[in-house]
């Protein structure tokens, strides 16, 4: 019986933020002393911290918030693919890939190698394979990078296209330890009403 694989960042005071971005802490607000029974802890973070999904509301004000988002999006079958040493992803990239019947995709890049840093540059996704994923079923691409648009990008044309294309995006996954191959996944948002985007707990579980 195969085991649930954490595909998580820690949340930690170490966790890497986007520069300029909330940094993250946690701390016992209310002590066992003071209230007598417990410890209550408050945390403070920006929503694209760690390992993480978008809302489209995150770069499109008209856009859906996470508590719109659909669930089934987040659990069952996911392909994992490794592409390593590429300055972007697009179609050539992929065609290689047998994507039939995949409708989610979690590309290992190994392009964020220590994680206590945010990275200088990151291989981006090409907008031109928002379609073809988009065309092959695929609802969900997964990363192990803090954004799928180059990191100094204020178009966002990459979140746009997949947005528009009905892929949804899951960010900042550590998949240095899975295999390419086929998995369950499961990483499900917060119900935050509100929010453009919400941390993930994501695990998966090699299909048998
Ligand atoms: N937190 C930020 C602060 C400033 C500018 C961008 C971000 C982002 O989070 C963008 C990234 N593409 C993301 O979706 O996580
Ligand atoms: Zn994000
Ligand atoms: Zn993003």
């Amino acid at each position: 019986m195969s085991k649930w694989i954490d595909i998580s960042q820690q949340l930690d005071e170490k966790v890497a933020v986007w520069p300029g971005d909330t940094p993250f802490s946690y701390k016992v607000n209310w002590s066992k002393e003071d209230s007598g029974s417990v410890n209550v802890g408050q945390i403070t973070m920006s929503t694209h911290t760690g390992t993480h999904i978008d809302a489209p509301f995150h770069f499109d004000n008209e856009g859906k918030r996470v508590i719109d988002l659909d669930l089934d999006l987040y659990i069952g079958p996911a392909l994992v693919i490794h592409l390593a040493n590429k300055d972007s992803i697009g179609v050539d990239e992929v065609s290689t890939v047998d994507l039939t019947g995949v409708t989610r995709l979690l590309i290992n890049t190994g392009a964020w190698k220590n994680r206590a840093v945010f990275p200088e540059s990151i291989p981006y996704i090409e907008p031109e394979l928002a379609a073809y994923l988009s065309q092959k079923g695929v609802r969900l691409i997964g990363l192990d990078l803090p954004s799928v648009d180059p990191l100094n990008s204020k178009e966002l044309t990459a979140h746009h296209e997949l947005t528009r294309h009905g892929v949804h995006i899951l960010e900042g996954l550590v998949l240095d330890h899975i295999n390419p191959g086929e998995y369950e996944l499961v990483a499900i948002p917060l119900p935050l009403a509100e929010a453009d985007g919400s941390p993930v707990r994501a695990v998966l579980k090699k299909k048998e």
